[in-house]
């Protein structure tokens, strides 16, 4: 018999859509036949800028948006044709508050559960649970007006997982949260993710919070998914380490340098830019040593060398083409 491999919990298929662009200007098409798929109970996330797709797609997951073409199914049912059944699986933290500022933490929680069709007492005790979960029993009993932005943030949260939904979507949950709040933030989701034994969609335009979060991560570009793997797949398939040695004197010797190591055959890809000139090897910590002592022979001063294994930088590089812009929305 064969095999049954374990349904995704989230599958896309070739999805599209397009918006009308008014004033007979042309369509904006933000998903141009996107497609992934989520193994149950990992972190995936959706990686690009601004403008990639990445909302539309997840509001297409969650039953808010329809797609022009193609095919879905999250938890086992497909967004189009069992919409209901979809919403009743997943929780959706979108990037705009939703708890009332002028109810409690707990008030928030409870009500959110009465809603989703907990009762009175489940819903309290989901709700101390979750306050726990999130470090913010002690804050309970205050209005959410006086939050900081980090714990309203881990409050929507909450309300999201106050049902616990098989699936939730988060849309970048971190955006606008200041360094500190963000590390306290990807510290609470790493330990929800493990207690609550659920599927996580996390878009991002932060390449750390990809990289710390995600299990498998695919980097979305104009309406596509352009390279999809785990953060170490991707960074890996760019073969080596990038050696950088800084020129004391550019103007003289960038093109004489740049001749030296590539005789040597010690990197490739070498380029030179500017101060710097840079390539790759297998193995930098090895190569380096080497390099210098060729420039040296040639009569080349460096002023600092470095060496450092691929980032998700690199990768977004590779497959797009463009440096990835690291866009802050202001909070
Ligand atoms: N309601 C809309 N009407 C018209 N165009 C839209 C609408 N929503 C999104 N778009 C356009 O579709 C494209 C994809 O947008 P989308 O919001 O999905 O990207 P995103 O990757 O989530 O970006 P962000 O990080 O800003 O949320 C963009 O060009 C955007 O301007």
């Amino acid at each position: 018999m064969a095999h049954n491999p374990t349904p995704a919990a989230i599958e896309a298929g070739g999805l599209t859509k397009s918006y009308p662009g008014g004033r007979g200007k042309p369509p904006t098409r933000a998903l141009a036949g996107l497609s992934f798929a989520v193994e149950p109970g990992t972190i995936f996330g959706l990686l690009g800028p601004n403008g990639a797709g990445k909302s539309t797609t997840v509001r297409i997951l969650a039953t808010l948006a329809t797609a022009d073409s193609g095919k879905a199914t999250v938890a086992g049912h497909d967004v189009g044709r069992h919409p209901g059944r979809v919403r009743h699986a997943i929780g959706f933290v979108a990037q705009k508050q939703v708890s009332d500022p002028m109810d409690t933490g707990r008030e928030n929680l409870v009500l959110a559960g009465r809603l989703q069709g907990l009762s009175g007492p489940a819903a309290r005790a989901r709700a101390t649970e979750l306050l726990e979960r999130f470090s913010l029993t002690d804050a309970a009993g205050r209005l959410v007006k006086t939050y900081s932005g980090g714990m309203a943030r881990k409050l929507d949260v909450a309300i999201g997982l106050m049902h616990r939904p098989r699936v939730l979507f988060l849309d970048e949950p971190t955006t606008g949260l200041d360094p500190e709040a963000r590390a306290d933030m990807w510290a609470e989701l790493e330990g929800m993710a493990r207690a609550e034994e659920m599927t996580v969609l996390l878009t991002t335009h932060y390449l750390e919070e990809a990289d710390r979060l995600a299990r498998r991560l695919a980097i979305v570009d104009k309406g596509r998914i352009v390279v999809e793997g785990t953060p170490g797949e991707l960074k890996d398939a760019l073969h080596g380490d990038a050696v950088v040695v800084e020129l004391a004197d550019p103007a003289r010797d960038a093109g004489r340098a740049r001749e030296v190591v590539a005789g040597a055959g010690l990197l490739r890809e070498i380029l030179a830019d500017g101060r710097f000139l840079r390539g790759r090897a297998d193995a930098g910590g090895t190569a380096l040593p080497a390099v210098l002592a060729r420039l040296e022979a040639a009569g080349i001063a460096v002023v600092s060398a470095t060496v450092a294994r691929p980032s998700l930088d690199d990768v977004y590089l590779r497959h797009t083409g463009h440096v990835f812009a690291q866009l802050e929305v202001a909070a």
